[in-house]
């Protein structure tokens, strides 16, 4: 919550734009704080530092004084691996709400009805029913995790590279608004990508060149035929949908453990026997 308060504030690129590691009474200034909130900016300035964040320089002349780590340069929101939109959206009362439920969810004894600490914050809907109907936060996401992608593909695309010889298609499963296909199809210019996710996420969505195209569906009914499938976030299917997908539908992982090989090109359609409950 700390880093939520200092990205809000706009303190990585108050730090970033100072010539040089900024004092307490220069960031007060440069963020237009009132200078009695002074002691406390020093506390959150602390803890960010202490979280790795902010580099807290020797004190010359008895002044403590900050510049980024390249932790916190991820936090500048000019910053094309920004990771700031991510905590941002996963810090939002929509998704924190739920967690000060989650005892009362334990204890209670209607877990058969598919209520979870999510439904029980947000009217019953479910996680990816309620983005459909909150557009403003849905975008909030959507952004969040394609600035992610465009961070995980750079480091996928340099250390996995061998995992994609051979792959002709592949499908991104839940792949959000397709930052990772297109990185994925840029880096390899034989592969045809398709990215499957739910309608309000790629409706409207122009397909990203010769080889890439967004298909609007629900993985839990088909996933379009493709040499291989990238699963990039797992945790979208819960964790006992994982090993049901690995062992019953396609059992061997290619690489980084979330892309699975699905067998020849030209394959049917697949099916997961599974159902999501976030
Ligand atoms: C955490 S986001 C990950 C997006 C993308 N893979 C990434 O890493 O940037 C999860 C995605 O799963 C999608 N999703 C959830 N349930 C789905 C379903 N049943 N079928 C297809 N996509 C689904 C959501 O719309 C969302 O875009």
């Amino acid at each position: 919550m700390s880093l939520k308060c200092a990205v809000q504030l706009g303190l990585p690129e108050a730090v970033q734009a100072h010539s040089g590691p900024i004092s307490l009474p220069e960031l007060i200034s440069a963020l237009s704080l009132p200078p009695a909130k002074a002691p406390y900016l020093h506390r959150l300035l602390r803890l960010v530092a202490h979280s790795g964040f902010l580099s807290l320089h020797n004190k010359l002349n008895d002044v403590e004084r900050y510049s980024l780590t390249p932790a916190g340069q991820l936090l500048l929101s000019d910053n094309p691996y920004n990771a700031g939109s991510l905590l941002l959206a996963v810090l939002d009362p929509v998704l924190t709400e739920p967690f000060h439920r989650m005892s009362a969810w334990f204890r209670s004894e209607n877990d058969d009805d598919g209520t979870t600490p999510f439904s029980a914050t947000h009217g019953g809907k479910m996680v990816w029913e309620y983005m459909a109907m909150e557009p403003e936060f849905a975008t909030l996401f959507n952004d969040a995790m394609a600035r992610d992608s465009c961070l995980i593909a750079e480091v996928v695309v340099k250390e996995g590279r061998s995992a994609f010889e051979g792959v002709g298609s592949l499908v991104d499963v839940a792949g959000g608004t397709g930052n990772m296909a297109k990185a994925l199809a840029k880096a390899f210019p034989g592969m045809s990508c398709t990215v499957l996710d739910l309608p309000h996420v790629v409706s409207g969505l122009e397909d990203g060149g010769n080889n890439v195209k967004y298909v609007a569906g629900d993985m839990f009914e088909s996933i379009p035929a493709a040499d291989a499938v990238l699963l990039k976030v797992l945790n979208v299917i819960n964790q006992l949908a994982v090993p049901t997908i690995r062992v019953q539908t396609y059992g061997h992982t290619l690489c980084f453990n979330q892309l699975v090989n699905i067998g020849s090109r030209g394959d049917s359609n697949t099916r997961l026997p599974v159902q999501t409950r976030l």
